[in-house]
């Protein structure tokens, strides 16, 4: 069997003066290491896209953490400068490919920002600057430049008994990293919450009545993916989830009956 193919919306991003599409190189290694597929970079584009075409020729889609924040008209709400900074290129992209893919039974893993978007895609809402929630705590990107310190594991999450989620990792507490100011406000009716934080913050979700694996994530599996066992399990899970489904697209010759 071909190695299948798992698409990875890009972000806009300004690089050394020039406007790039581009994804951090954590999530196409978690692809290929972690999942053992081949990654495609969809280009963000506000418009143009057809999407249809683009998921005839994969197997899965991964959508990505970034910087930027889902724009907030897409949950109907006004969009100030604090809400930023924004990529409407990706959301244009991000959240229409969701959808379709969930519509079309294509196995789906979501993480931080796409986890945001698998929410707003099916109709939830937002939080923005969540530690300034009374009782909540600081789940920004620590302060550095150091990588390993950014996405290092330091908060607990508890994942819920009989969800999706503790089928592949595990139930009950888990260790992650954290780098997020928003958070999913209203959960959309699609969704089972799978892990919360101990401040209540949503941390995993499932997509009810899904026809593939449909998990997204607030913490980031993919900077680990290697050595960090809960990571490994749950890109594991996703590959797995990604060849069954490449199979399940593979016509077989009929075989002529003995002459
Ligand atoms: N912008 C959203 C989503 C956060 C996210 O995906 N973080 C990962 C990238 C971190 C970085 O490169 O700065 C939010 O802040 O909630």
């Amino acid at each position: 069997m071909p190695k299948p193919v798992v698409a990875i919306p890009a972000d806009i991003r300004e690089i050394e003066g020039n406007v790039w599409q581009a994804t951090p190189n954590q999530y196409v290694r978690a692809a290929v290491k972690g999942a053992g597929v081949i990654p495609f970079l969809v280009p963000a584009l506000e418009s143009g896209h057809d999407f249809d075409e683009i998921l005839d020729r994969v197997d899965g889609l991964l959508v990505s953490g970034s910087r930027t924040n889902v724009h907030p008209s897409y949950w109907g709400s006004e969009a100030t400068e604090a809400d930023g900074p924004f990529d409407l290129a990706r959301d244009a992209t991000a959240l229409p490919l969701i959808k379709r893919a969930l519509e079309r039974g294509i196995p789906l893993l979501a993480i931080c920002r796409g986890l945001q978007e698998l929410n707003v895609a099916l109709g939830g809402t937002l939080a923005n600057e969540i530690q300034e929630i009374p009782g909540n705590w600081d789940h920004r990107k620590p302060n550095t430049t150091d990588l390993d310190e950014a996405y290092g594991i330091r908060q607990d999450v508890i994942v819920r008994e009989g969800s999706c989620l503790a089928s592949v990792i595990g139930a009950g507490t888990v260790r992650v990293n954290s780098l997020h100011r928003q958070a999913i406000s209203a959960t959309a009716p699609q969704l089972a919450v799978e892990a919360l934080a101990e401040d209540g913050t949503i941390e995993a979700v499932s997509v009810i009545g899904s026809k593939a694996f449909a998990v997204g994530v607030q913490w980031h599996p993919e900077y680990w993916v290697g050595s960090d066992e809960p990571s490994n399990k749950l890109f594991a899970a996703f590959g797995e989830a990604v060849r069954a489904y490449a199979d399940s697209k593979v016509v077989r010759p009929v075989r002529q009956a003995a002459g």
